[in-house]
């Protein structure tokens, strides 16, 4: 049954009422309801950098202040040069003027005016600098928390497709959405910006407050409308733009240059491109238009409503009931209220917007892993005494009918080296992947030395199973790195990476590479060189000896060795793993039969086990399959 993630996150089987809402169109109340996701918003901020913080609000709130102040001041200063302008005869000429020291209060306010103008100014400057700093240490402290998030949770939460989606937009969120804070910060300046003109104005007028509104409130409800509709249309893309992604990747990487050559798969990848992205550019095309019709429209509403204002306050001032510098505040103030105003709805719907994603970055933070250790941990056996043991094990993959191992009965002694074989989907790796709690059976369970593995510390028993899978990972690191992987700590012990090297054979491999242990692997960066598959399996496997591992699982990490390096590197592991309980996979029979004991596993169920001499004897699965393979060489 699918896993399905509500809106807090959680994984609930099936539906319920737990199941999360597939956006379509969010009313009103959704979009602004998306508002609470600011306050833990702005704790993180403030987490990241208490001091840079407190700094930016201190100096946004001074900011704030300075507009008003600057426009009262240049009222004053326009009802001074009037009042002077009157009397300008009684002097003679411009040094009776300045002599006569009537104009030192002009001086005055000029001077203060200047000096607010360059107050602003530079309070501008220092509050940027401080946003885009507080802003990069936020991204970084999320990007960093995302990462750490991402590591607790299940595999199986990795193969689900919507948390890929949802993951992929937590993680845009790391990157395109810094301008969040500035916005929020700056709404927050200029709340009080404008309450301070509204004050003035209300002093004066308070009719042209009521105008004010009813020019405004047409534009906010449109900008929210189409910040919702923006985002709705991006959530429902999340998958045609993950596959976007996919695409132009796979168009043009490394990994994929040499099939999509050979196969000639350009003009399909691009054409598979083209596609996806006209229908999103259509889609989007659509919205920007209808978003830009209307936006025009309403603004022009605003505009009739300033000229309204203005004819009022020009008309009064005639009548006298204003001088000319209130009619200049009253004015400006009204004109910047607007704009303010305007500004403040836009930006206020675009947070509303913005913090819709927010939405999916903490939702994803939410998800909580099923597999994990248990509050009180069992100490894990050193050394192991009894071994494993499957019982009635049962393990069904996400959205999966079919059953991956069923009805699976097993016991591991301490100390054997056991072969796992069978055909391609018989669940082998599936058997590993229960083993080292990647995934929890769905029936039965795993015992180890009498206990359930749940019961086990999870990193404890991590550490305690070296697994090599046969998709194990490229590193596109140092030859020495690639080894050391298997046990990070350990990663600047050369002699413990060389001795590792040595028991899988790609001591001799690397001992070839121009910069030895140091040179870097894979064809990603500039100084990388690449190896074969063989011999990226035998870097693979020096991982495994790494670890001081009780439990050594070697996955079919083989299948590119040739046949004298796979006997060589088993036959190795067989010494190595000595008092060591192992368990290989291979197709190759060859090496199959070092092994102490060999299980034929088939649709996800042990049908033989005995050693290979016994399995040959009884006729079965293992050895028909071993003579077909035989025959093939004959
Ligand atoms: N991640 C997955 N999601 C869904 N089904 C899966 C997944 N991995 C494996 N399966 C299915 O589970 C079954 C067992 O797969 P498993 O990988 O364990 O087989 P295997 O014996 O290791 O095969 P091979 O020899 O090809 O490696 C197969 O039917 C496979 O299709």
């Amino acid at each position: 049954m699918p896993r399905q993630y509500n809106a807090g996150g959680r994984a609930t089987p099936g539906g319920g009422p737990g199941e999360r809402q597939p956006p379509g169109r969010q009313s009103l109340r959704q979009r602004f309801g998306a508002l609470r996701n600011l306050p833990p918003f702005l704790k993180l901020v403030w987490a990241t950098s208490p001091t840079l913080a407190f700094a930016t609000c201190a100096l946004r709130l001074v900011r704030a202040l300075l507009p008003v102040a600057t426009l009262f001041v240049g009222k004053l200063i326009v009802d001074e040069v009037v009042a002077l302008a009157q009397a300008h005869h009684a002097y003679a000429d411009a040094r009776a003027w300045l002599a006569s020291g009537v104009l030192t209060k002009l001086w005055w306010l000029l001077g203060a005016e200047l000096g607010l103008a360059v107050l602003a100014d530079v309070l501008g400057r220092v509050v940027s600098l401080i946003d885009s700093l507080l802003s990069e240490r936020y991204t970084n402290a999320i990007s960093v928390r995302l990462m750490q998030h991402a590591a607790t949770l299940d595999l199986e939460d990795f193969e689900d497709s919507e948390l890929q989606d949802r993951l992929e937009r937590a993680r845009r969120q790391t990157m395109g959405r810094t301008t969040l804070l500035s916005q929020v910060l700056g709404q927050a300046q200029d709340v009080v910006t404008v309450a301070s003109f509204a004050i003035g104005l209300v002093a004066y007028a308070p009719w042209l407050i009521a105008l004010l509104v009813v020019a405004l409130v047409p534009a906010f409800v449109g900008e929210a409308h189409f910040n919702a509709q923006s985002y709705t249309l991006n959530y429902t893309w999340t998958p045609e733009r993950r596959e976007l992604d996919y695409v132009r990747q796979t168009g043009a990487s490394v990994e994929t240059a040499k099939e999509v050559k050979i196969f000639g798969l350009n003009d399909f990848l691009i054409r598979r491109y083209r596609e996806l992205a006209d229908a999103f550019y259509r889609a989007n095309r659509r919205l920007a238009i209808r978003r830009a019709g209307w936006g025009g429209l309403l603004t022009a509403i605003g505009t009739v409503g300033y000229y309204v204002a203005y004819a009022f306050l020009a008309w009064r001032t005639v009548r006298g009931d204003f001088s000319i510098g209130d009619l200049t505040f009253l004015a400006g103030s009204f004109r910047r209220l607007r704009n303010l105003l305007e500004a403040l709805l836009g930006s206020f719907s675009q947070v509303a917007g913005q913090a819709l994603y927010l939405d999916d970055l903490f939702s994803f933070f939410r998800i909580e892993p099923e597999i994990r250790s248990p509050a009180n941990p069992r100490p894990f056996p050193q050394p192991i005494v009894a071994g494993l043991v499957f019982e009635n094990v049962g393990f069904r993959y996400e959205g999966a009918e079919r059953w991956a191992v069923r009805h699976l009965d097993l016991a591991l002694a301490a100390g054997e080296v056991i072969a796992l074989v069978g055909e391609n989907g018989a669940g082998k790796t599936t058997l590993v992947k229960l083993l080292a709690r990647l995934y929890d059976p769905d029936e039965g369970r795993i015992l180890l030395d009498g206990h359930d593995l749940r019961e086990y510390d999870l990193a404890e028993l991590r550490a305690n199973i070296g697994v090599i899978f046969q998709d194990f990972v490229r590193y596109h690191l140092s030859a020495a790195e690639n080894i050391a992987v298997g046990r990070i700590d350990a990663r600047d012990d050369r002699a413990r990476i060389e001795a590792a090297a040595r028991r899988s054979l790609a001591d001799e491999v690397i001992g070839r590479l121009p910069k030895g242990y140091d040179q870097q692997l894979g064809k990603r960066f500039r100084s990388g060189v690449d190896l074969s598959g063989g011999e990226w399996q035998k870097v693979a496997i020096a991982r495994a000896y790494m670890r001081d591992a009780q439990l050594l699982i070697l996955d079919e990490p083989t299948a590119a060795l040739d046949a004298r390096s796979e006997y060589d590197v088993f036959q190795r592991f067989k010494e190595l793993s000595e008092g060591k309980t192992a368990v290989l996979i291979s197709h190759r029979f060859s090496t199959v039969r070092m092994a102490d004991r060999i299980l034929v596993l088939d649709a996800g169920r042990i049908v033989e086990s005995g050693t290979h001499a016994q399995l040959v004897a009884a006729g079965g699965t293992y050895a028909e399959l071993f003579e077909l393979q035989a025959a093939g060489y004959r």
